[in-house]
């Protein structure tokens, strides 16, 4: 039953252990809980939605690893096909018949996507889309979107979300103006933003990047025509449209946004569930454009570990378990589950919260008003969210521990933990 408490004493010991030998004791700023103050929890395991710590205490799991376990943590099938891997050798620096499987995985549910290229990370992915977009065009200007995140490449470093909008940071120290030079970052939603930029430099801008739905300022979707405007414009002025579909990519859909929407971008950006909890990356798109990258054409970049057996284990049998009839109609019908509990929760807390829920991603924003873009999200009473956090914590559910993030649901959120998971968010409400 979750919420048994047995003090923290031990992930206490740990993360002074941890500060003495890795800056903040993390290996990731967001994980450190400085949104929310207090010190964070160890975790020893997690199973389907659960998730326990190295005191003993249980809790519901809506982090999820921030995307990547949507079958929940060590599916069966996933550990089975890792392990398996793993008896015939950790990797080769030289072509599987793994890669080959999963990248046609990839290319067979992507709409726009003809070939693909593996990475390790998301970070990975759209630093390198950005750089075969400025090669494919001949232009050195992008455009990005405030309080969006694709990763921590130096011209990315603008007006980010997720981490940096989570340590209220401007950029990053590090990054010399250089770097950034070339970035433009408008607000989110903002189509007339987007059209005077083009109007601007119409010979110049390389490349769109673009979270589909916006997972790193809180969630905040795409409002009606936005998306259509950004292919209309990318095509007219001869720019490359990229989707970041790192966290939307096998989540919304198993063609990602660009199936649900319809519109195609011409290179995709990939992480998180394609690796199935373990480190891969991806970019693919029009077969034009990736021609370019070595050893194929001039672009280069590369990978010591890109395409690890291991990982393309992971990713291929969690593809395949999401390849299964009714997956995505079972996260749909989780989701709206979830959404009518918190929406009727908000309304008898009486309290100004906005529920914003995409398939089997939600958030739940601190604000009066509903959140467009990110000068609003910025607007949130993230005082207030860190008492929610730990409210819900200390009643065993474990939310991302910052108001710029988003709630994950998997396939082993049952119906009895999503109920269970909103008696804890109606008791949580009324004591912030
Ligand atoms: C849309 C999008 N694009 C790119 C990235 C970067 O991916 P990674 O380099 O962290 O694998 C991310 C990473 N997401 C954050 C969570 N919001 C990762 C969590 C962390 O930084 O610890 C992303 O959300």
């Amino acid at each position: 039953q979750s919420g048994k408490k047995a003090g923290r004493e031990w992930s206490r010991a740990l993360y002074r252990e941890a500060q003495s030998l890795m800056p903040g004791g993390v290996n990731s700023p967001v994980r450190a809980f400085r949104a929310v103050g207090g010190e964070p929890i160890f975790v020893e395991r997690g199973e389907g939605a659960h998730l326990y710590d190295v005191d003993g205490n249980h809790y519901l799991d809506y982090v999820g690893s921030w995307g990547p376990l949507i079958l929940g943590h060590a599916h069966p099938a996933v550990v089975e096909a890792v392990t398996r891997a793993a008896r015939r050798g950790f990797s080769f620096g030289a072509p599987t018949e793994a890669e080959n499987e999963l990248a046609r995985l990839v290319v067979e549910s992507v709409p726009s996507v003809e070939l693909v290229r593996f990475v390790n990370s998301g970070t990975e992915a759209t630093m390198s889309a950005l750089r075969l977009a400025r090669a494919y065009t001949g232009r050195s200007k992008v455009i990005k979107f405030d309080g969006c995140y694709h990763g921590h490449a130096d011209l990315l470093l603008v007006q980010a979300g997720s981490g940096v909008a989570t340590l209220g940071l401007p950029g990053s120290a590090g990054v010399p103006a250089e770097a950034t030079a070339h970035t433009i970052s408008l607000p989110y939603n903002d189509s007339a933003a987007v059209e005077d930029a083009f109007q601007r430099y119409p010979e110049e801008i390389a490349a769109v990047i673009v979270e589909p739905v916006a997972a790193n300022m809180g969630l905040v979707l795409p409002q009606p025509g936005f998306l259509e405007t950004l292919r209309r414009l990318t095509t007219r002025y001869g720019a490359v449209l990229i989707f970041d579909e790192v966290i939307t990519g096998f989540r919304v859909a198993l063609g990602g946004m660009q199936a649900r929407t319809g519109v195609l971008p011409d290179l995709t950006c990939f992480g998180k569930i394609i690796g199935g909890g373990l480190p891969v990356g991806a970019y693919g798109g029009k077969r034009a454009i990736m021609e370019l990258v070595a050893p194929l054409g001039p672009v280069y970049q590369a990978g010591t570990l890109s395409g690890n057996p291991l990982a393309m284990a992971a990713g291929i049998a969690t593809l395949k378990e999401l390849q299964k009839p009714g997956c995505y109609e079972e996260l749909e019908r989780k989701g709206a589950l979830l959404e009518e509990g918190l929406r009727a929760a908000v309304e008898t807390s009486g309290l100004p919260l906005q529920v914003v829920r995409f398939a089997s991603l939600f958030c739940l924003f601190f604000s009066a008003e509903p959140v467009l873009n990110y000068a609003m999200a910025r607007k949130a009473d993230t005082e207030r969210y860190a008492r929610f956090f730990w409210a819900l914590l200390e009643r065993g559910v474990y939310f991302p521990p910052s108001q710029f993030e988003t709630c994950f649901l998997s396939l082993a959120h049952s119906d009895a933990i999503l109920e269970e998971t909103l008696h804890a968010i109606a008791q949580a409400l009324r004591v912030v």
